[in-house]
């Protein structure tokens, strides 16, 4: 039996830093296995939304739950064990460990963190099924070739792809992705679109995702909501949200040639449905 995974909810989320509203009352759902985009320009609030969910920082008030857990109130690891996986902006990845030793080393942390003296003690067929998590990540990242290189000596491309790996090896419930595309070039980020969406539609996991290249935020979210200024100022299916006149304002004077390719990304998809 395939166990039913989680939506995640956020519910009038509010953070402030002193005097600055980063987050104001933010309210969103994220299905399970669909991939929802959280966009909107720099400093619009989409890393604090993350924190806020993951217990980085407090929210001053709003609620976030997984499904029917409440996570309101636990730090990071205890939000990470109820289910709830992130990656960062920044590659996090232990350079001079190989690659397939960075991937167990995330499903290893989780599984030890739900068990006493969990750091010390490995129980017997456990570390089969680490390294079976591990084996099958990097193959749904294509990414099995390169299991024994040290994750220094990768390019750019490649890390992301560990880092991506790391996380859906991990028995995470839903994974929350902070721009895990920054410094691919497009053939890169459509690969890395294309494995998303085979790893949400194969395991049923969400995804909430972060995100500035437009044209992968089109073509693999089918709903996303717009933050600006800390506000939710748009929600809506994909190719609207894009067009709506309130986003492009939002969007006006940084980022409107993302916009742009996000435009010719969506006419190309819909030329070829046609
Ligand atoms: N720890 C902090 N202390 C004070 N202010 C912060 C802190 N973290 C974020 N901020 C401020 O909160 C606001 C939202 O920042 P946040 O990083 O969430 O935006 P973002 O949408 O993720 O931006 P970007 O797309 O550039 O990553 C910004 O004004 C930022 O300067």
């Amino acid at each position: 039996m395939t166990r039913e995974l989680p939506s995640l909810e956020i519910d009038g989320v509010t953070v402030r830093f002193g005097g600055l509203v980063a987050v104001s009352e933010v309210t969103l759902t994220a299905p399970a296995g669909q991939i929802t985009g959280l966009i909107g320009p720099n400093g619009a609030g989409k890393t604090t939304t993350f924190n806020a969910c993951t217990g980085v920082v407090p929210a001053a008030s709003g609620s976030v739950r997984l499904g029917r857990t409440v996570l309101d109130g636990h730090g990071t690891s205890k939000r990470a064990a109820r289910g709830l996986g992130r990656t960062f902006q920044r590659m996090e990845l232990f350079d001079s460990m190989t690659v397939v030793e960075n991937v167990e080393l995330g499903v290893e942390s989780f599984l030890a963190a739900g068990r006493p003296f969990g750091q010390m003690f490995c129980p017997p067929g456990e570390r089969r099924k680490i390294a079976a998590r591990a084996a099958d990540a990097l193959e749904l990242c294509g990414i099995t070739g390169l299991a024994r290189r040290t994750a220094g000596d990768l390019s750019t491309g490649q890390r992301r792809l560990v880092e991506l790996a790391r996380a859906i090896a991990t028995p995470f419930s839903f994974l929350l992705l902070d721009e895990p595309s920054s410094g691919l070039d497009p053939e890169e980020t459509e690969k890395f679109g294309q494995i998303l969406l085979d790893f949400v539609a194969d395991r049923g996991v969400g995804i909430l995702l972060v995100e500035h290249d437009m044209a992968l935020v089109s073509s693999i979210c089918s709903y996303i909501y717009v933050l600006d200024f800390g506000r939710l100022i748009h929600q809506g299916p994909t190719a609207e949200a894009l067009a709506s006149p309130i986003v492009l304002e939002a969007y006006l004077g940084t980022e409107s040639s993302a916009l742009d390719s996000a435009a010719e990304s969506i006419d190309g998809a819909e030329a070829a449905h046609a």
